[in-house]
């Protein structure tokens, strides 16, 4: 009689072979043999999970074909690749995956960034683009970028005068955020002669919880950890996604009653004026059944969870790289010096004048690019690379390998702002996209390059900087969503002429 334990190891081998063979058969890319039943290749994944993922693309081409759990996942790294997937099938993979983050935090999977491609996220990109994003809008609201950025360089002036060293993570995160919240709903948060510290603690509790749990978790691969309720996530996210509601339409109340005294004319708000709530609540009046009060809190939650940490995490590893090669930095400064001067303060108009400054952050969006993978799900089978892709497959873009790659990159690792010099196009073949591409492209690139533009150009321009001991700064990265720093980036600052002239009377 057949042991069937004895030949248990021989039936597994023909499963696997089995499932290999009819992969090759159906043109599909490359994938790792061992596809193991239930977690498929899971096993073979480490964080960060861009790594991991460029690892396995060395080995097995730029196009890879894995399967996470019940997932089958199609990896990208290659600029040719990504141009398919993000220019020419574009409309293809204009889907996103039905991740739990986004069924709960992304209000059913109906938030802008969340929902798949169809008539609800053309509407949503339509207002963000015309009504809240556009370069209009952008430069209208360019008084409170001015005034963040001054009060952030008045608190390090008063901190460099009494030597102490500055948490430059905090101090650029705080700046954005107070950025965004006076654009979205005219409030402060962080800095001087601000009242509502309790309501800002509560705002940047929300956002670090949102970007610890608003990404993928194995719930989302493996059918039974989401049922048996392992690691609790679904609750957390429940439980995250009532206080974003609460947080957020108490601010839409707030900005009601504001635009209600303003109609009976108590108050002055021109058109000029307008935060984007006070905006989307004036389409309000006129549709009621489009800009619903939901609608509104969704699109500002999503600019919040997807502006601020990109943005100052930017400047935070733009200022460490700098740090670390002092030539570079003095070489930012003389620009700044020849085109600005020291006697005003630069303003944004000055960005266009300031192509080297522009390198060093495009090339710091290269190496540490916030969005290192992006995600997006196709609605229809197609061909990727010569191979088969077929309908409800989930996309990563690694665009960390993309921008890291040595065979596109000489000396990858190193950073050099000059490899960027005179190139107009840098975005030119798929080989530097930072912003993404195609339909679901960053539609808050034109706001982000104004902040992080300003943030870093003014801090280069008021202070010297030096690192904190003889160590270089550490370059690790910290896990989560946006590529952090693992460790927060601490530094000393002495004023420079311009900061003194405008700064001094603090003494
Ligand atoms: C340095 C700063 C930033 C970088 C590098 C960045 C990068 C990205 C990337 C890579 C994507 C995904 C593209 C894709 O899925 O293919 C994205 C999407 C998005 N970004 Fe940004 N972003 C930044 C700042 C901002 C800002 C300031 C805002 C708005 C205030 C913003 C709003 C959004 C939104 C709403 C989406 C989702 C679009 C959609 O799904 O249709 N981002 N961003």
């Amino acid at each position: 009689m057949v042991n069937l334990f004895e030949n248990i190891p021989l039936l597994f081998a023909l499963y696997i072979f089995t499932k290999h063979f009819l992969h090759k058969l159906r043109n599909h890319p490359p994938s790792p043999i061992l596809n193991l039943p239930i977690i498929g290749h899971l096993y073979l994944l480490k964080k960060p999970l861009y790594r991991s993922l460029a690892k396995l693309s060395e080995r097995y081409g730029p196009v890879l074909l894995l399967q996470f759990g019940s997932r089958p996942v199609l990896v990208v790294s290659s600029p040719s690749a990504a141009e398919e997937c993000l220019n020419k099938n574009d409309i293809i993979f204009a889907n996103r995956p039905r991740m739990m983050a986004a069924k709960h935090i992304g209000n059913n999977c109906t938030s802008l960034v969340w929902t798949s491609y169809g008539d609800h996220w053309r509407n949503l990109r339509r207002i963000s683009s015309l009504e809240i994003l556009s370069t209009h809008r952008i430069q209208m609201l360019q008084n409170i970028r001015t005034d963040e950025i001054k009060g952030m360089i008045k608190r390090l002036y008063r901190d460099s005068e009494e030597k102490r060293v500055v948490d430059m993570k905090t101090t650029f995160n705080e700046m954005t955020m107070n950025v965004l919240m006076r654009m979205i709903a005219g409030k402060r948060y962080f800095g001087e002669n601000v009242e509502e510290i309790e309501e800002g603690k509560r705002f940047r509790e929300i956002l670090r919880e949102t970007l610890r749990l608003g990404s993928t978790s194995m719930a989302d691969f493996l059918p039974v950890v989401r049922l048996l309720g392992v690691g609790g996530v679904e609750k957390k996210l429940m439980a995250l996604q009532k206080k974003r509601e609460l947080f957020m339409q108490e601010l839409v109340e707030q900005c009601k009653k504001r635009l209600g005294s303003a109609n009976n004319g108590d108050s002055e708000m021109g058109e000029k004026k307008k935060t984007m709530i006070e905006v989307l609540l004036t389409l309000q009046e006129k549709e009621p059944d489009y800009y619903t009060d939901g609608i509104i809190r969704d699109l500002m939650l999503v600019l919040l969870g997807a502006g601020t940490d990109s943005s100052s995490g930017t400047m935070e590893w733009a200022l460490s790289v700098l740090l670390n090669n002092p030539e570079i930095l003095k070489k930012a400064q003389m620009e700044i010096d020849n085109h600005v001067g020291q006697e005003r303060l630069i303003d944004e108009s000055d960005i266009a004048n300031l192509p080297y400054l522009r390198c060093i952050i495009n090339e710091t969006l290269r190496m540490y690019p916030p969005g290192p993978l992006v995600i997006h799900e196709s609605s229809e089978d197609c061909i990727v690379g010569g191979y088969r892709v077929s309908r409800g497959t989930m996309l990563l873009v690694n665009f960390w390998a993309i921008h890291n790659d040595p065979k596109i990159w000489e000396d990858s690792r190193i950073f050099k702002p000059e490899r960027f010099q005179g190139l107009e196009a840098t975005r030119d073949g798929y080989k530097l996209i930072p912003f993404g591409s195609g339909r679901r492209g960053c539609p808050g690139e034109g706001l982000a390059v104004r902040m992080v533009g300003m943030g870093l150009g003014s801090v280069i321009q008021c202070f010297d900087w030096e690192r904190i001991g003889n160590e270089l700064v550490d370059m690790a990265e910290g896990t989560g969503l946006n590529l952090p720093k693992a460790q927060p980036l601490m530094a000393k600052c002495t004023p420079r002429p311009v900061a003194a002239k405008h700064f001094c009377f603090l003494k």
